[in-house]
């Protein structure tokens, strides 16, 4: 069996990372096309994984416009699927690279596999325009391989076949368990900033990218991230994402503020470390999200909506927005005793195992071919 990957952001390769070991392991033929959406985010990420890139995309991250992305890597894509090429496509989440991914492949009649398929907030704006590009994936691909239930549900209620839906958990999980395998036995981190970071205070990670927060938002947000930093007894540590607009705004507000540390995007089993470290996240991020219940760890998300409802219903998660006291009163709460406060780490998107249950799907009796017609 011949399958091309196709990714383009840290978050997608994180999530693949597994599946395409999974699908090695099972002997498949698989070719891994990187769109280049997100170059900068990438370090060590391939290595850590092991996987080796066969095709590269050019040009997506000059491009300024997302429907320029789209079109680049559409037509990228569209090279690589000449005639039986390939048995199937696999794309993961909601980024222009698994949109752009997933129609060419429809385009070429060659079926797709969606990896965390069947997130919804319901709102075409919120998150923009990742909602949108993930209800196009579902409508392209074959297989969905959703993390939780409640994904399933999403999907069937949009009309898709059950029977080509596997409710898998989240691979995010999975990469999470490797990646913390790696960290065991005393893990030396890459970033000396964080090897050298405090420990006389509380450490509160942070991490904010999300589009519709940039603006009046996101300045909210940092005003009371400024404001528990001005506490004294808590360490502030973001790493800051590279999207030009989110890091002006950040470094303006809390460049040389008390107990905040502004740090370059850290490898991944740095990030790990770092969450393994925490005494709770303020997060934008949907990965974080996944990964925080398997450190017991309760967070507070800067989201209006959350696809992920289970991390709330849980307990793992707060929606706060972007409502200043709301945040501030949530670190406070969750920093308030003498050790962090971790609830019984069971998470609800998956027990580390989505990925050998999606290549073992893929193999399934029924080629992705005949599930196709
Ligand atoms: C709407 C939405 O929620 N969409 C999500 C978005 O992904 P995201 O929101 O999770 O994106 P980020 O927060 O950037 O990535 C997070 C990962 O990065 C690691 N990390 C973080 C900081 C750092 O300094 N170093 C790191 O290594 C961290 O451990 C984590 O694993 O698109 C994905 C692709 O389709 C989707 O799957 C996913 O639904």
């Amino acid at each position: 069996m011949r399958i091309l990957i196709a990714f383009g952001t840290r978050p997608e390769i994180i999530k693949l990372g597994p599946v395409y070991r999974a699908l090695h392991k099972s002997g498949a033929h698989v070719d891994v096309f990187w769109s280049g959406q997100h170059i900068d985010l990438a370090d060590g990420l391939l290595e850590l994984f092991e996987i080796e890139l066969t095709h590269s995309g050019t040009g997506v991250m000059q491009e300024p416009s997302l429907a320029g992305k789209f079109a680049l890597i559409t037509q990228q894509m569209q090279a690589l699927l000449g005639p039986q090429q390939y048995d199937g496509v696999v794309v993961q989440g909601d980024t222009m690279t698994a949109a752009a991914g997933a129609l060419a492949a429809f385009l070429n009649h060659v079926p797709v596999a969606h990896v965390e398929a069947g997130l919804r907030t319901g709102k075409l704006d919120s998150p923009w325009p990742e909602e949108f590009n993930r209800r196009l994936i579902t409508i392209a691909s074959t297989l969905h391989f959703a993390p939780t239930e409640r994904s399933r549900d999403h999907l069937l209620r949009e009309g898709v076949q059950s029977d080509l839906i596997s409710v898998v958990g989240n691979t995010a999980v999975d990469a999470l368990l490797y990646a913390r395998s790696k960290l065991a036995g005393g893990y030396v981190p890459i970033d000396r900033e964080i090897a050298n970071l405090p420990r006389d205070r509380k450490l509160v990670l942070a991490t904010l990218h999300r589009r519709e927060n940039i603006g009046a938002p996101l300045d909210e947000i940092l005003e009371a991230l400024c404001e528990l930093g001005n506490d004294g007894d808590k360490l502030i540590v973001l790493p800051v994402h590279p999207n030009p607009d989110i890091r002006a705004q950040v470094v303006r507000a809390l460049g040389a503020r008390p107990n905040i540390r502004l740090l370059k995007p850290l490898q991944y089993t740095d990030f790990v470390y770092l969450l393994s470290r925490s005494w709770t996240v303020v997060t934008d991020s949907g990965g974080v999200q996944e990964e925080a219940p398997t450190f017991g760890l309760q967070i507070l998300i800067t989201r209006e909506s959350t696809e992920r409802p289970e991390v709330v219903d849980a307990g793992f998660g707060t929606l706060v927005g972007s409502n200043r006291d709301a945040i501030t009163a949530g670190v406070r709460r969750l920093t308030s005793s003498n050790a962090p406060q971790l609830l019984p780490a069971r998470n609800p998107f998956g027990d580390g195992q989505a990925a050998r249950r999606i290549a073992e799907r893929i193999f399934s009796l029924r080629p992705l071919q005949q599930a196709a017609e």
